[in-house]
This record gives C-alpha cells, structure tokens and sequence, in this order.
C-alpha cells in the first residue's frame, strides 16, 4: 500500500505552503513525506518536489503555441488532461515503493474539483497504483470569518466532497493571522451550527439578497448541521502540537500505520497495568 494526500482549494489558500510545511515536519519526525508539484503554472514553491509535472508540461507552453492558443485557465485544465494522456510518465516518476507517503500540490483552480472529470481521473489512476487517497481542502480563514462566507466555503467544501468521492479532511489555513477576538468569533462556527451562522448572517444586517433568500441560507445551514457534513480543522503551521495533531487525523483517514497500531496494541495489551485498566469495574 502507499498512501497519498491530493492539497486542494482556491488560489492563494496556502497549499503550497501547506505541503512544504508537512514534508518539514515529517523530516524532523524521521518521516519520509515527499511532495510531487502538479501546478503547470507555479512559479514558486519552498520544497524539492520528488516528481514536477512542468518538467512534462507548461500552461505558457500552451498558450505561446500557435494552434492551442489557450488562455490561463483553459491551458491549465489542457495540461492536466495531457498528464492524464501520458500517465505512464507520472507512473514511472513515481516508482513503487512500498509504504510511500506523497503530497499531490494542486493548482486552484476550483473548477477542477467542483466538476470537471480530468482530477477524478487522476485519482481513479493513483488508486490503481495502489494508492490510499484522501482530498485536503484548505481554505484561507481570513475568508470564513463571519457566517455568511463561512457558510459558503462550507459549500464550497461540500460540492468538492460530492465531486471527488474520497475520504476528505477540510482545513482552515493560515490561523497565525487571526487576532484572538477573531479566533473567538470563529471558535462559534466550527461544531457545525446553524443557529451560530445564520445568527451571525442576520446580526451583519440582511442585505436585500439574504432577506430573500432567507429561507434558503436557513435550510442549507440545517443541512449541514443535521448531517454534520462538513467540519473544519483549524490549522495553525506554526505550532508543532497543531501539525501534529492534524497529521495524526489525516493519517487516520488514509489508514498510514495502521500495521504499527496492531503491533503496539499487542504489545501494549500485554502489560498488566494496561490490561487492568480494560475491565470494567
Ligand atoms: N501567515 C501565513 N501565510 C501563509 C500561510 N500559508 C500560506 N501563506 C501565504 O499565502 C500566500 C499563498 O500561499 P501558497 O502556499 O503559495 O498558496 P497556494 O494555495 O499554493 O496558491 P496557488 O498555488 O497560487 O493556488 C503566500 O504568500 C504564503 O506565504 C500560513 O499558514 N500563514
Ligand atoms: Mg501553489
């Protein structure tokens, strides 16, 4: 088995940073955790990527070429399809090795995961090369905090869980930036509730368009709250308990590990003082 994260959201969330920032940290906990680029168009990115799709494919390639003549957005989605055309290249990148662990740094552009097939395709792919997969959303906090746009990152958040079928975690990026009363305000949003939001959307003042769509915004916020669809982790890449924490979760979902728990329960079951600890008086 090998196990990856597919780093996805809108431009500018932090995705790059995100997955630099993870490989560091793995690094300092003897993990290896290596990051691929899949963003034809990145200019700049602080990790050494295992694989770099612009060594296949550029969007200006695309764009300086006299037939394609794309513009940046249908360049991009043309590239992705052209990884996906030569999927041999990016399997022979990879190499197969047992127990890998890799980070997919997306670009952000959102239609990629809200409908288009082309990401859908990937992953059908790297689960055929026996891939454990699971999406990460990041989106900025600095663009959720108050209720009526974090009731649209929610979503947002929501149609990339529809599209992408996968074991999904959804992130806040960039905590460091939020004052405390902030980080207050947004604690209040965070157990799903949509008494909090839609509080916190009419205390805003209902604009013409929420005093017409009041019911609507009601109802969305009570799906997500009866369904407990869509919950974020706050992220905070400057605190190691918080990397780690999150770390912990994602591996979880992907089940990285989960042969060294059955040895460590075996172990652990038999001590004394553990096993004591097990009935019920
Ligand atoms: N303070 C702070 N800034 C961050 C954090 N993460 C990212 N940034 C900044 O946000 C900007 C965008 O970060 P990137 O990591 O390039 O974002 P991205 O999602 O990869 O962007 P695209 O690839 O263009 O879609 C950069 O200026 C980063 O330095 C964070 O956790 N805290
Ligand atoms: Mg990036």
């Amino acid at each position: 088995m090998r196990f990856a994260q597919l780093v996805v959201g809108p431009a500018g969330s932090g995705k790059s940073t995100y997955c630099s920032a993870v490989a560091q940290y793995g690094a300092d906990m003897n993990r290896n955790i290596e990051v691929i680029n899949l963003d034809p168009a990145a200019e700049h990115f602080d990790y050494t990527p295992l694989v770099d799709i612009r060594e296949l494919i550029q969007v200006q390639d695309t764009m300086e070429d006299e037939e394609l003549h794309f513009g940046p957005n249908g360049g991009l989605v043309f590239c992705i399809e052209y990884l996906l055309e030569n999927a041999d290249w990016l399997r022979t990148r990879l190499g197969e090795h047992e127990d890998d662990y890799i980070l997919f740094d997306c670009p952000g552009q959102i239609e990629l995961y809200t409908h288009l097939t082309a990401i859908k395709r990937l992953i059908t792919l790297l689960q055929d090369w026996n891939f454990n997969v699971c999406s990460v959303f990041l989106m900025d906090v600095q663009f959720m905090t108050d209720g009526s746009k974090f009731l649209s990152g929610t979503m947002a958040a929501l149609s990339i869980m529809v599209n992408l079928e996968l074991p999904h975690v959804n992130i806040l990026s960039k905590m460091d930036l939020l004052s405390k009363t902030a980080r207050r305000r947004l604690e209040r949003f965070l157990e799903p509730d949509s008494h909090a939001i839609l509080g916190d959307i009419e205390l805003n003042g209902l604009s013409a368009f929420n005093l017409k769509y009041k019911s609507l915004t009601e109802s969305f916020g009570k799906l997500i709250e009866d369904y407990s669809l869509v919950r974020f982790i706050p992220l905070n890449l400057k605190n190691h308990e918080n990397m780690g924490d999150l770390l912990i979760t994602i591996d979880n979902v992907i089940q990285y590990g989960e042969d060294q728990d059955i040895k460590t329960k075996d172990f652990e079951e038999q001590e004394p003082d553990v096993f004591e600890n097990l009935t019920n008086e």
